[in-house]
């Protein structure tokens, strides 16, 4: 059977800091090994979201300039993209994305930008301070450690029916107080590593790649599949 899944790159041209498209790159490749066709495309202002068309969300991260232009567009996408996550889309998510997923972010001069409330996290700011760095998080359910590089002012504090996608072991995380980083919700994985997070950690891009597969190709047995097992690293 030809497997295939479209990728939209959700304002891929101005949410892109620490090249978070690398992502998309990595999913392609593994894609690739598994014998999946996958296709991606830019999604930016002024352009709609069609849940329908698409399997797979990357969202970068991105500078508070950006934000604010995006926080105004992304209102007028945020029912077919609430829409999209509440019928088990996949979506990759990166420390601004991540933030505009949620209710709001303070950005660093104070300023209140709106999320789209997808998902229940809200974003603070910090005194003058960043969070730079390395960090490293487990997985509490899967045991996996996963590696990446953080760079944000904001602080967020997870809501209704998300979880971490790990615990901080090395870092600061989402806020630097609650050894939490990142959320996953439903087929959502949210993080503040850049690095881009799927290239130094792909056992999360076959989780993204199998969790969409199975919501497209629900009849295929997908797990079963011995042509999706991608067993090497890289
Ligand atoms: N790297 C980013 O995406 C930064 C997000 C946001 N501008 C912050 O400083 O928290």
């Amino acid at each position: 059977m030809a497997y295939t899944l479209n990728v939209c790159h959700l304002y891929g041209d101005l949410m892109n800091t620490y090249g978070d498209l690398g992502n998309i790159l990595v999913l392609n490749y593994l894609a690739e090994k598994m014998g999946v066709e996958l296709t991606s495309e830019v999604i930016s202002l002024d352009q709609a979201f069609d849940p329908d068309k698409y399997d797979i969300i990357v969202f970068g991260g991105g500078q508070d300039f950006e934000q604010s232009i995006v926080s105004k567009d992304i209102q007028t996408k945020k029912a077919g993209l609430t829409d999209f996550i509440e019928d088990n889309g996949s979506v990759v998510a990166i420390c601004g994305g991540y933030q505009l997923l949620g209710h709001y972010y303070i950005g660093a001069n104070g300023e209140k930008l709106l999320g789209i409330g997808a998902l229940d996290h809200y974003t603070d700011k910090q005194k003058d301070h960043r969070f730079i760095g390395n960090v490293v998080i487990e997985n509490e359910e899967t045991g996996e450690q996963y590696h990446g590089f953080e760079n944000h002012q904001g602080i967020t504090f997870l809501g209704k029916g998300e979880r971490p996608l790990g615990k901080v072991l090395e870092g600061h995380g989402n806020n630097g107080q609650d050894k939490t980083e990142g959320a996953i919700y439903k087929n959502v994985y949210c993080t503040y590593f850049h690095g881009p997070i799927l290239a130094r950690n792909n056992q999360i891009a076959k989780h993204v790649l199998i969790n969409a597969l199975k919501r497209k190709y629900p009849d295929a047995d997908i797990s079963k599949q011995e042509q999706l097992k991608v067993t090497e690293t890289f």
